[in-house]
């Protein structure tokens, strides 16, 4: 399959390089130090997890990943190319995408051009080739079109197309939300939490549909996810971190056996226990 991304990259990232690396990102919030020292290396057609309990830091990270914020001191690499200080939009015009914990979709708007919306990045209509309509524009929207099935497609939301966005169920309109993130052709794609509120048959689904990305979409994914289950089953190394800080790194099976992990989920033990 042709995919959005596979068509519109211009990596020059080789396999043996990372494609997105991060090192030691720092953010304080005031006297709060929510990542500190946050360093991770992101192959090409990696699926990366990243967990941590509640207010460990994992939004903030995105946050910092795609832009919203600009961190204090650190690295920040996609195909070696810096990108602190770089506006959101740019920094997805590089090529990261991201879904967010609270779905954020046109609702109104049909699941077709909620996807198209994130296709135009790659295909910019432009002003006067829209007020023209001329032979362009039309060729122009065809691509627009054919990108998006492909992406829905995939995610399995083609025969949704035409209804309105508001209409889908919830997994379906966080399956929306994934694909109008694939739809800008990312080279790196955030998941923020894309299993909450799903049942447990959505959740097999979703999984089944992430470990395809990588290699149908040429893209790395970076996931966060409190359903341990979804990431251990898709992850292939899993970074977690603690009060900011990254506690461990590695393959699932280490992960789930590490004493730092098990206490930061646990809580550490207080002088009362
Ligand atoms: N804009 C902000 N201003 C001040 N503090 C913030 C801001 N954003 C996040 N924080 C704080 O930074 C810390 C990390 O928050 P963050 O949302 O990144 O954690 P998280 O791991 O994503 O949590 P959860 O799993 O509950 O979503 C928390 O203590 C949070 O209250």
């Amino acid at each position: 399959m042709s995919s959005p991304s596979s068509t519109a990259r211009q990596s020059t990232s080789t396999s043996a390089e990372p494609l997105l690396e991060a090192r030691g990102l720092s953010l304080s919030f005031g006297g709060l130090k929510a990542v500190s020292e946050f360093s991770l290396s992101l192959p090409r057609r990696g699926l990366y997890g990243l967990i941590g309990p509640n207010g460990a830091g994992k939004t903030t990270i995105f946050n910092i990943l795609t832009g919203v914020y600009k961190p204090d001191c650190g690295e920040l690499n996609l195909n070696s190319r810096n990108l602190v200080g770089c506006r959101p939009h740019i920094i997805t015009a590089s090529g990261i995408a991201r879904t967010f914990q609270n779905i954020r979709l046109f609702g109104e708007l049909s699941v077709l051009d909620n996807v198209r919306l994130g296709a135009q990045l790659r295909h910019p209509l432009g002003v006067f080739r829209t007020l023209l309509r001329g032979r362009g524009f039309f060729r122009c929207e065809a691509s627009l079109t054919e990108r998006a099935f492909q992406v829905l497609d995939l995610l399995g939301l083609s025969d949704s197309a035409d209804a309105p966005a508001t209409s889908l169920s919830y997994g379906h309109q966080r399956r929306l939300e994934i694909a109008r993130a694939l739809a800008t052709a990312p080279q790196v794609l955030l998941l923020d939490e894309p299993a909450a509120g799903m049942n447990s048959k959505e959740k097999m689904a979703l999984a089944e549909t992430i470990r395809r990305l990588p290699d149908e979409f040429d893209v790395s994914i970076l996931l966060i996810d409190h359903d341990m289950g979804l990431v251990m089953g898709v992850c292939d190394q899993i970074t977690v971190v603690d009060h900011g800080v990254v506690i461990a790194h590695g393959p699932p099976a280490l992960i789930q056996n590490d004493q730092r992990v098990i206490g930061a989920y646990l809580g550490e033990p207080t002088d009362d226990d």
